[in-house]
C-alpha cells in the first residue's frame, strides 16, 4: 500500500476516534414548555459582574482606583445592582470593597454583590466586608454538577446539599439574625449559585435551591435569587430554555424567589440562550459589558440592553454615548473590544460595499422626507442598519467607508459630506470610475481627502478665486423658435425666471432659485436632439468677468440662464455642446434654509466635443458664477 495512503488512513481512524470521546447532550422530554411562545416585553433585573467575573479572567486584575472608575460608570449606565468583589481573594478586593462603603460611593439605590465560595472562614470574610453598607447582596456558589462533586469536591450529593445550607445558616447568622445592631441596619439578600446548573440533573438542581431557601426564609419583598449558571456553556439555547422554564415552573414559593441566568458563551450562545432563558420565565440576568470574563467570557450585557432597544423595549440602561463605554473597558481592562462585536464594534455600522452603501444612502434620504412628516419618532425601517446609530451617541460619516468595493452609492455619500451637493447621476457614475481606479491602483482606503482632491483636481478649476464675475445683466425676451442655441437638448427655465438686471451682489437670490427649479425640471433630451421650442422665452446674458485679472466681456443667448452662459463662453473661443447639467443650493447641516451668509451654489455642467466629453464642477456663492466656474472647467478639458 501507498505510503500516504497509509497515513490518510491513519489520520481518518484518529480523527473518528476523537471525536467519540463527546457525548451528545441530551434534549429535555419537556411537552408543556411555554418559552417559544412568548415574546420579551420588559428588561430583566440586570447584574454587572464586570468587577468580579470579568476582573478575575484578566490577565492583571484591575486596582482599586480602576475598580472605582469602572463602578461609577456602571452606576452612570444606570446598573442598579453590582457585583464588586470577590472580598476573600485578595486584600485588593476587601479594600476596594471597604472604600466604596466607607466613601459613600454607593448610591442608596444601588446593591452591591459581593462573592464567596461555601468556605466557613472565607464568607465571615465576606460579610465582614460588606459591614456598614445599605444594600448587599451575599452571594455563595457551589458546583453542583456529576462531574464537580466526583473530581473537584468528592462530595455526595447529600454533602453538597447540607454543606449549602450551613452555608446559608452561617450567613442568615452574621447578616439579617446577627446580634450586631449595626449589622441588621443592613438590607440582606442570599444569592446561591448552583454552579454548572446547566450540566446538573434538573431534579438534584431543585432540591438543593429548595433547602437553601429554607434555611434562609426569603420574602415576597426580599426574594432570595437563585442564579441558575450555564457556568459552561455545553448545551444549545433551547435545551437551556426548557431548564429554565422546568426550573422556574416547579421551584416553590416562585413568588419569593427571583430566578437568575449567567451565562458563559462557551459555545457562542450566551446570548441567545439568556433570551431563551428569559423567555422560559428568568429575571435577573448577570454578565459583563462585551462579554469580558472567565474563557469565552460572560454574556455580553450591551448586546442584550440593545437587542431590546430595537425591539422598542427600553433596557433601563443607557448606551446613548457607547464610544466612551468602548473607551472606558478597553483603558481598565486591556481588552480590545471587537472590530465587528454587535453595537460597539468599529465596523458594525459601517460599510466599505458597493451595494450596502447605496441602499443605505437610499436609506437616509428616505429617512430625513419621513422625519419630516412624521419627526425623529418615525419608525426605524433603514437597509442594511438595525439600529440608528445616531441612538448609541455614532457619527453618520463613519459608517460609509470607501475602497475598490465601493460603488457610485458610496462615493455620491462622501462628496456629499466634503462639498455637501448631491452630484447627477451621471457624474457620479464618471466620478465612480475614477475613485475605483485609483483605489485599486494604490490599493488604499479612499479618505475624504482623497476624494476632496480628485473631485477638485478632475472636475473644478484649479484656482477657482482666478475667475470673477465682475456684473452680469439678463433679459428675456419672447421669440418663436425651434432650436436651442446650439445648447442640444436642453429644455428652457419656465419662462418667467429672470427679470431683472442688476449686478452681481444684486442679483444672486431672486433668480437662483428659479436657476435651478428650471434646470431640475429641465431634462436632457435623449440623442443630444434639439428641443422644439413654439413659443418660449430666450434669455439674453451680459458680463463682466475677469479671468487672472484680465477683464473680459461674454454675452450670449439661450433658453436658460446657463445655456446663455454656455454661448458667452463659446465666444472666448471654446467650442463645445452642453449634454447634462444640474444646479443645486449646498444642504447645510444646521444653517437655516434662508440663512444666505452660507448658501452656496453648486453647478454641474457637461460637455461635448467631438467624441470627448467632460465635466465641469463649479461651487460658489453665486450661482451664475458657479454655473460658469463649471463651463470654464469642463470647457478647458475638451481642448
Ligand atoms: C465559576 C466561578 O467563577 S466561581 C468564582 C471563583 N473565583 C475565584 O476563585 C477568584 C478568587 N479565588 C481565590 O482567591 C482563591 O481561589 C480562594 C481565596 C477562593 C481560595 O483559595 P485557596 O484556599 O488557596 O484554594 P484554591 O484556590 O486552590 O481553591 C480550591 C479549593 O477550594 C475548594 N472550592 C472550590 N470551589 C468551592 C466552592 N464553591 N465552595 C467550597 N469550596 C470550594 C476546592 O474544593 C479546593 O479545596 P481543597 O483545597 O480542599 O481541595
Ligand atoms: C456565578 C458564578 C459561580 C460563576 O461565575 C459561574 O457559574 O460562571
Amino acid at each position: 500500500m501507498h505510503i500516504s495512503f497509509i497515513s490518510y488512513l491513519l489520520s481518518t481512524m484518529t480523527a473518528n476516534n476523537t471525536v467519540k470521546k463527546y457525548t451528545p447532550f441530551p434534549a429535555l422530554h419537556f411537552p408543556e414548555r411555554k418559552w417559544p411562545q412568548q415574546t420579551l416585553t420588559k428588561p430583566p433585573r440586570w447584574l454587572s459582574t464586570d468587577l468580579r467575573d470579568g476582573n478575575q479572567a484578566l490577565v492583571q486584575p484591575m486596582d482599586g482606583d480602576a475598580k472605582l472608575r469602572f463602578f461609577q460608570h456602571l452606576v452612570k449606565f444606570g446598573y442598579k445592582e453590582i457585583e464588586v468583589s470577590y472580598p476573600s481573594a485578595s486584600q485588593t478586593e476587601f479594600e476596594f470593597t471597604r472604600r466604596l462603603i466607607t466613601t459613600g460611593a454607593i448610591p442608596d439605590d444601588v446593591w452591591i454583590q459581593v462573592m464567596a465560595p461555601c468556605r466557613e472562614e472565607l464568607i465571615r470574610t465576606t460579610i465582614e466586608a460588606a459591614r456598614g453598607a445599605k444594600k448587599v447582596i451575599v452571594h455563595i456558589h457551589l458546583s453542583t454538577s456529576e462531574v464537580f462533586r466526583e473530581v473537584v469536591f468528592n462530595m455526595t450529593e447529600q454533602e453538597t446539599i447540607e454543606l449549602a445550607v450551613r452555608c446559608a445558616r452561617l450567613i442568615r447568622n452574621l447578616t439579617k439574625d446577627s446580634a450586631d445592631p449595626e449589622m441588621r441596619q443592613t438590607e440582606w439578600t442570599l444569592e446561591f449559585t448552583p454552579e454548572n446548573f446547566q450540566d446538573t440533573s434538573l431534579e438534584f438542581a431543585l432540591e438543593i435551591c429548595e433547602a437553601v431557601k429554607a434555611a434562609w426564609e426569603p420574602t415576597e419583598e426580599n426574594k432570595i435569587i437563585f442564579n441558575v449558571a450555564a457556568t459552561v456553556e455545553v448545551a444549545m439555547p433551547n435545551v437551556f430554555a426548557d431548564q429554565i422554564e422546568y426550573f422556574c415552573t416547579h421551584i416553590s414559593d416562585r413568588e419569593k424567589v427571583s430566578v437568575s441566568l449567567h451565562n458563559h458563551n462557551d459555545r457562542g450562545c450566551a446570548v441567545a440562550a439568556t433570551e431563551m432563558g428569559q423567555l422560559a420565565g428568568a429575571d435577573r440576568v448577570e454578565g459583563c459589558l462585551f462579554s469580558n470574563g472567565e474563557r469565552t467570557g460572560n454574556v455580553d450585557l450591551v448586546t442584550l440592553a440593545l437587542n431590546l432597544y430595537t425591539q422598542g423595549v427600553d433596557p433601563g440602561i443607557d448606551f446613548g454615548n457607547l464610544n466612551e463605554v468602548v473607551d472606558m473597558v478597553e483603558e481598565l481592562t486591556k481588552i480590545p473590544v471587537h472590530f465587528r462585536a454587535p453595537y460597539a464594534g468599529k465596523y458594525t455600522f459601517c460599510t466599505f460595499t458597493g451595494t450596502h452603501q447605496d441602499a443605505i444612502r437610499k436609506g437616509y434620504k428616505s429617512r430625513a422626507r419621513l422625519e419630516e412628516r412624521l419627526g425623529p419618532s418615525a419608525k426605524w425601517r433603514m437597509p442594511y442598519l438595525p439600529m440608528d446609530p445616531a441612538d448609541l451617541g455614532r457619527k453618520h460619516e463613519a459608517i460609509i467607508r470607501l475602497n475598490s468595493q465601493s460603488g457610485k452609492g458610496g462615493i455620491g455619500w462622501f462628496v456629499n459630506e466634503v462639498f455637501e451637493v448631491d452630484m447627477p447621476r451621471d457624474l457620479e457614475v464618471a466620478f465612480t470610475r475614477v475613485v475605483k481606479s485609483y483605489s485599486e491602483e494604490k490599493g488604499v482606503e479612499i479618505t475624504h481627502d482623497i476624494i476632496e482632491e480628485l473631485f477638485r483636481s478632475r472636475y473644478m478649476l484649479p484656482k477657482p478665486e482666478g475667475v470673477q464675475l465682475l456684473s452680469c445683466k439678463l433679459r428675456t425676451g419672447k421669440v418663436c423658435s425651434a432650436k436651442s442655441n446650439g445648447v442640444n437638448g436642453v429644455n428652457g427655465v419656465n419662462g418667467h425666471a429672470v427679470s431683472g438686471a442688476n449686478g452681481v451682489n444684486g442679483h444672486a437670490n431672486d433668480h437662483a432659485n428659479d436657476h435651478a427649479n428650471g434646470h431640475a425640471n429641465g431634462k436632457p433630451k435623449p440623442n443630444g436632439k434639439p428641443a422644439i421650442h413654439e413659443h418660449t422665452n430666450t434669455v439674453h446674458l451680459h458680463a463682466n468677468i475677469a479671468i487672472q485679472g484680465v477683464r473680459q466681456t461674454i454675452s450670449g443667448s439661450g433658453d436658460d440662464i446657463l445655456t446663455s452662459l454656455a454661448d458667452a463662453v463659446r465666444g472666448l473661443g471654446f467650442c463645445f455642446d452642453v449634454l447634462d447639467y444640474k444646479t443645486e443650493w449646498q444642504h447645510h447641516e444646521g444653517a437655516g434654509e434662508n440663512d444666505e451668509s452660507t448658501r452656496r451654489s453648486a453647478g454641474f455642467v457637461k460637455l461635448v466635443s467631438g467624441d470627448k466629453t467632460a465635466w465641469g464642477v463649479g461651487i460658489q456663492e453665486d450661482s451664475i458664477l458657479a454655473s460658469l466656474h463649471a463651463i470654464l472647467s469642463a470647457a478647458a478639458k475638451l481642448e
